[in-house]
């Protein structure tokens, strides 16, 4: 029933549900405590999330909320297409700073499984595409930090440049990464 891979970064995890298919088109299970659990995967989620991104090339991120708000996320896309951006925010971490860039397609039924202590983003590659996912810590306003998603300094191979890119007023003004506090121990 569930499928869960590694990445570059070991706990940011490919997890792939096993698709029904059948003359009507098919079914997936995306979420299974239980199944999860066998897996070894044992975040509790409280709260689920759907965004809609019109245009292709728009950019949400790089985001993550800090303690004790910080979230765990479980990612899918439902509708479109996606490159997927977790970025290393623990500083004990051997892979700090470095980041993973992962396609998600509405057509697969993969997720990613990105934890605690990690920025999140993506770029969609088609119009109208919609990214469902779970989290481990509800919305805090308070708490919602970010990360500017074009800073060199990381070196994410973006689709798209500032010019291009569609993007909220907010994450036009995200501190570079150098500039960022300790935030993850
Ligand atoms: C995230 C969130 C937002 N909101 C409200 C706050 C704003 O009025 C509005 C849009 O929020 P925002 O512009 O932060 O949405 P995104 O840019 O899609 O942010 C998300 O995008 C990246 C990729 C993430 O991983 C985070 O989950 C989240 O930061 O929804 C809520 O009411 N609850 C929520 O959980």
């Amino acid at each position: 029933m569930i499928e869960v891979k590694g990445t570059a970064l070991p706990d940011v995890k490919i997890i792939r549900m096993k698709k029904f298919a059948d003359l009507r088109g098919h079914f997936v299970e995306t979420y299974n405590r239980q199944a999860f659990a066998a897996a070894g995967i044992e975040e509790e989620f409280v709260q689920d999330n759907l965004s809609l991104s019109i245009k292709a090339g728009t950019v949400r991120g790089l985001h993550f909320q800090i303690a004790p708000y910080a979230q765990a996320k479980l990612i899918r896309v439902v509708r479109g297409c996606i490159l997927d951006v977790a970025l290393d925010l623990r500083r004990s971490s051997s892979t700090y700073g470095q980041h993973v860039l992962i396609e998600l397609s509405g057509d697969d039924s993969h997720q990613i499984l990105i934890p605690i202590g990690f920025a999140h983003g993506f770029c969609t590659l088609e119009p109208n595409t919609e990214v469902h996912y779970k989290v481990t810590a509800p919305y805090s306003a308070d708490h919602d930090r970010g990360l500017a998603w074009d800073d060199p300094a990381l070196g994410i191979a973006w689709p798209v440049n500032a010019q291009q890119a569609v993007l909220s007023d907010k994450d036009t003004k995200n501190p570079l990464f150098s500039e960022l506090p300790p935030y993850f121990s």
